[in-house]
């Protein structure tokens, strides 16, 4: 082969040998952002505790100097690895795993895990990340489903070890993964994906169903040129498993992730311990705080309102948790530049009202009423918030007292905008309520206001419906309707999704009908039972022979 100019037209790469053409690559001319130009050197089988055997395929690459690999679980058989190598025999080639006659790869779109190496936590057993428990998890998936594993050596988001041992310093002393890595001079995430994306074209790959939760793994893959046709989460088991609350270094690794680094949340978020507990009720109920710290605190198992408690960032700043971080890190108020003037200007003791994660997170888009636009009887369909919370919850909920309270004398509703500050998404989004915070006359009444009260349910499941409105006194008739939708709670930075759903209520109910089902088939279950039973075994009524006390024995 004669020598080649990348597709940049930059560096000139010598080429030796006759196949991928890498075995005398100069590396120091190379550039990350380059053609990938990959090579893999051997494969052996690996009888592994996963279950089954997966196959190993080292490569060597154009780019860098590391040796990335490939655990192949199922039929899919590298390009590079079984070409004619100049100077083959027969030995060589069963040496390095390449194969005689190559068997059809599995031309469905595989699962792949793209998997960055991390000493600390997939060697040393590290608590402060999530990445061993990811490796085996898609192991264990990929050992019954099939799937390759493309394993980067691209320790510590690719700054390298000794800078991944600075970060985590830099986070003993107050900074979260990321701002730890800008602080070092490093990007958020220095990886780039083509060496991987390059691999994958050497195993004939064009579609796959990635394992993951970073939106940034997607994207680098469809730039390169691969469709990903499903993204499966990875679900850390510190999400799934309350006991292992205490990896508390993992669980803040985990919350910048999806915080601040912009990784998918579904099916995990609403069911984090950290949201769940994210309130504090007798706030909810009324309870005036005079000091924003007279909130209770975390304690493990109970609430506590987290980062979204200190509505002044210099106070927030002085309380810290129990890694040493500060309140008012993650507090998208205090992340501004500069902070918005109602919190600048907000009393120091002052307090998020209500304060923490799940009121912030409720929804603030706009729905309309329905209005016919062709071929109905009425034209228009109403909905009501009144009835949509559960009777229960009505209780749990009142209005604040600082509008009615007295301290030292004064009357506190002439200093309800420096002491109570509206949530910084209802700020953003009810600007024409919330905008410039609240006044005695705009707070809100929760034991009214039942959409709130919907909203501060947690769901059981991870995908959750809220119920905004319904109408019991009309029918909906067929017909053509039109609802506005102003979507103003952003999900798409998260790559969230949101649905409008209509329901009827039916016999069974309208809101979840897997427990409807559910409750249906255990009845009709039971009830069988106990037909079989009585026919089996009948027994008068009123016998009490088989008490334990009239038994014989
Ligand atoms: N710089 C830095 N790197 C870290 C830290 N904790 C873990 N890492 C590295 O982060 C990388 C994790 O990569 P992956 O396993 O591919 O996971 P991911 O980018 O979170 O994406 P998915 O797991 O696919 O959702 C590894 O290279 C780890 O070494 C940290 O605190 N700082």
């Amino acid at each position: 082969m004669s020598p080649t100019v990348n597709k940049k037209g930059m560096d000139l790469v010598e080429i030796e040998s006759s196949d991928s053409g890498i075995d005398s690559v100069d590396s120091t001319l190379q550039h990350a952002d380059e053609e990938a130009i990959v090579k893999c050197l051997a494969q052996c089988r690996i009888p592994s505790t996963y279950g089954g055997t997966h196959r190993l395929h080292i490569y060597k690459n154009n780019i860098d100097q590391e040796e990335h690999m490939a655990i192949v679980f199922g039929d899919y058989y590298s390009t590079s690895l079984n070409l004619q190598w100049e100077g083959d025999d027969e030995i060589k080639r069963r040496m390095r795993g390449a194969m005689e006659d190559l068997p059809e790869s599995d031309p469905t779109p595989p699962l792949v895990r793209i998997h960055s190496c991390c000493f600390t936590g997939e060697t040393l057993g590290s608590t402060r990340c999530d990445c061993a428990e990811q490796l085996q998890e898609a192991m264990k998936i990929m050992s019954v489903q099939g799937g390759i594993i493309i394993y980067m050596k691209q320790e510590g988001r690719g700054i390298g070890l000794a800078d991944k041992l600075l970060a985590y310093n830099l986070i003993d002393m107050g900074h979260d993964t990321l701002s730890a890595n800008l602080a070092l001079g490093h990007p958020a995430d220095a990886r780039t994906y083509n060496i991987a994306t390059a691999i994958l074209k050497d195993f004939n790959i064009q579609k796959v169903r990635l394992l993951t939760n970073n939106p940034h793994k997607i994207k680098s893959l469809k730039e390169e040129g691969i469709i990903v046709v499903e993204r499966l989460a990875m679900i850390p088991s510190s999400w799934k498993e309350p006991s292992s609350w205490k990896a508390q270094d993992r669980d803040g690794y985990l919350m910048t992730k999806v915080q601040r680094m912009g990784h998918e949340t579904s099916n995990m978020y609403t069911n984090h311990r950290l949201f769940v507990k994210s309130l504090d009720p007798d706030q909810l109920l009324g309870k005036v705080y005079l000091q924003a710290s007279d909130i209770p605190m975390a304690g493990v198992g109970t609430t506590d309102c987290g980062f979204l408690q200190y509505a002044n960032c210099n106070t927030a700043k002085g309380y810290t948790w129990l890694n040493g971080r500060s309140h008012a890190e993650n507090n998208p108020d205090c992340e501004k530049n500069p902070i918005p003037t109602l919190i600048a200007n907000a009393d120091s003791q002052a307090q998020y009202y209500p304060c923490g994660l799940i009121a912030n997170a409720m929804f603030s888009d706009t729905i309309s009423d329905l209005t016919c636009i062709g071929n109905c009887r009425i034209s228009s369909y109403q909905f009501t918030q009144t009835g949509i919370a559960w009777p229960e919850d009505n209780g749990l909920y009142a209005k604040t007292q600082w509008a009615t309270a007295v301290s030292n004398g004064q009357p506190l509703n002439q200093t309800v905008n420096k002491f109570l500050i509206p949530p910084p998404q209802w700020r953003t989004g009810w600007p024409d309520i919330y905008g410039n915070g609240y006044t005695a006359d705009n707070l809100p009444d929760l034991a009214k206001w039942e959409r709130f009260q919907v909203w501060m349910r947690k769901a059981g499941l991870p995908t959750a419906r809220k119920l905004w409105g319904r109408n019991t006194t009309e029918i909906m008739d067929a017909g053509t309707w039109q609802v506005s939708v102003t979507d103003v709670w952003d999900c798409v930075r998260f790559s969230g999704r949101k649905a409008l759903v209509f329901a009827e209520t039916g016999v069974l109910g309208p809101r979840n009908d897997f427990m409807s089902h559910l409750f249906f088939a255990v009845g009709a279950g039971s009830l069988l039972a106990g037909i079989f039973l009585v026919l089996l075994k009948p027994r008068t009524t009123g016998d009490l022979s088989m008490l334990s006390w009239n038994r014989n024995e």
